[in-house]
């Protein structure tokens, strides 16, 4: 029980942690560190740290740890029983040693290393459902009065609000790795209508399905937006492993930072906000197929990981050192020139050859015409039920612009085209007016005529570099290499030019 005599100060600070507490599971790092500041603030304690037991070793890994030397102390572990902190997390008890000299569980060796005059020392154990999860401990006070009675009370209050904490940081953390398992099997299942007849098109997927029955790994290759990740589809559906899941990467997407870890997935603990362990998704193509998409943005050392992966099907999650297997076929794709990659050393050459096993190239649409009425004719029925507007098909001028226009952005422009026309169209037929491509296409040096000469190259601009978003389907930092522009010069040219970031051209 605390003592009579409360604090308003205290009870203020409890106050406010207890609402932060239930109001914002997404940052416990953030949240253990105010309970940690605020504990060792109302305890008058000169250093402090948090403590988390790995229940699978049975360490006690340093969470977060305040005073001057706070980083130093996080290098180190504690075996459970070892030191004051060790001892309380074994014992599950409170313990206060007001003279580390005279106690014998002191551990010494840590103040020594890091250069640090431990004198006293407050130690509470956290606990979820009685069990100890942890460790607060606060070091000296800064007066260098000794530590009572009622700061140790205070101290297991706080503990109590750490351990609530963790247990909401570790439901949501394992609530978020449902729904994005769940996601996955979603994803799994929707695969979209492959249209096209073309002979080039027809070509190319006849590749794709000798493909499909062999285990091999693909490389597919191909302008942005020209159907990739369909014929990707296309492979696996045809493949043995229909049955089993497929899993789409998007590694351009992913911050370098987080890529290993979505890759291979990660232990408890690897890094500050994995609190719980996470499968990877090569764990979760298991039996199925891996669609390693825009593989040229992966960087170095993850190329070398994928090359392991390859070669021996084994991989490591972040944290830990037990190799695992996953029995995946890999598709990878990329829109870059990857020989290009390779000469500047962007790239490394084995995995090029690794998994160009088959190479697939996905033809661009303006080499395949006749597929446009066809891809049209689909997409304006997918989007006019989806919007629930009867629209029948195209004004003959309508689908005339269609033929005649070059689609840099390829099948994805066009679809973006053809949902745009959807929203605005006002009759049965789809007008010409509606595909708003009429500027495009009949785009002549009239247009700058009258202008100054600043007005006419600002207004080229605006076209060049909206077209090169298109081609590039709205990826920033390709349009910018295709430029040969810095990409923060392209995000000033955006802003001056007034270049609208329609769907197509936002940046994913
Ligand atoms: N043959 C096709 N039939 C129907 N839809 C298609 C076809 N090809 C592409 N699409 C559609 O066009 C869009 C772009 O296709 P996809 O994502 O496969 O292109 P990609 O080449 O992988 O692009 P990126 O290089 O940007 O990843 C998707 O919405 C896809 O459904």
């Amino acid at each position: 029980m605390l003592s009579q005599n409360i604090d308003a100060g205290k009870f203020e600070t409890l106050i406010e942690i207890n609402t932060l507490i239930n109001s914002d599971y997404s940052d416990p790092k953030a949240l253990l560190t105010r309970i940690l500041e605020s504990a060792t603030r109302l305890t008058a304690g000169e250093a402090s740290s948090l403590l988390l037991l790995n229940s699978e070793n049975n360490k006690l890994y340093f969470e977060i740890s305040l005073g001057s030397k706070g980083p130093d102390v996080q290098q180190f572990s504690l075996n459970l029983g070892e030191g004051i902190a060790g001892w309380v997390a074994q014992n599950n008890r409170s313990l206060i040693v007001n003279d580390v000299e005279k106690d014998k569980r002191f551990f010494a060796d840590i103040s020594e290393q890091i250069g640090f005059s431990t004198k006293s020392i407050l130690a509470v154990p956290m606990r979820i459902k009685e069990q100890c999860v942890g460790v607060i401990e606060i070091i000296n006070k800064t007066d260098g009065a000794l530590f009572e009675q009622e700061d140790l009370e205070w101290l297991e209050v706080f503990a109590n609000q750490a351990a609530l904490a963790i247990v909401n940081a570790r439901s949501f953390q394992k609530v978020q790795n449902e729904v994005s398992f769940l996601r996955g099997q979603i994803d799994e299942r929707q695969y979209s209508t492959f249209v096209g007849r073309s002979e080039a098109i027809r070509s190319c997927l006849s590749i794709a399905h000798k493909a499909a029955v062999t285990d091999s790994s693909v490389l597919i290759t191909g302008e942005s937006g020209a159907g990739k990740e369909l014929v990707a589809e296309q492979i696996h559906m045809n493949s043995h492993r229909r049955g089993g899941p497929f899993i789409r990467v998007n590694c351009a997407a992913l911050p370098e930072s987080l890529i290993e870890s979505e890759l291979f997935g990660h232990v408890k603990g690897a890094f500050t906000d994995a609190a719980q362990d996470r499968r990877g998704r090569f764990e979760l193509a298991d039996g199925g197929t891996i669609f390693l998409d825009e593989i040229g943005e992966v960087p170095l050392n993850v190329q070398a990981k994928l090359l392991r992966v390859i070669q021996s099907r084994v991989f490591e999650r972040v944290g830990s050192s037990e190799p695992m297997s996953s029995d995946v076929r890999i598709i990878a794709a990329t829109n870059r020139n990857l020989a290009k990659s390779i000469e500047n050393n962007s790239f490394r050459r084995d995995l090029y050859y690794r998994l160009n096993v088959l190479p697939i190239t996905v033809p661009a649409l303006r080499e395949r015409q006749e597929d446009v009425p066809l891809l049209a004719e689909h997409f304006l029925k997918l989007y006019s039920a989806e919007m629930n507007k009867k629209i029948t098909g195209f004004s003959s001028e309508a689908m005339e612009i269609l033929m005649r226009y070059e689609w840099p952005g390829n099948v994805r422009e066009l679809q973006n085209v053809i949902e745009r026309a959807v929203v605005l169209a006002g009759n049965e037929k789809l007008q010409a007016e509606d595909l708003m491509l009429m500027q495009d296409a009949t785009e002549s040096s009239s247009i700058y005529q009258g202008r100054t000469l600043k007005e006419a190259i600002n207004l080229f601009k605006r076209h060049f570099v909206t077209d090169t978003l298109k081609k590039n389907g709205g990826v920033q930092k390709h349009a910018a290499r295709e430029l040969g522009i810095q990409r923060t010069y392209l995000s000033r040219l955006i802003k001056e030019l007034n270049i609208s970031l329609t769907n197509e051209n936002e940046e994913y």
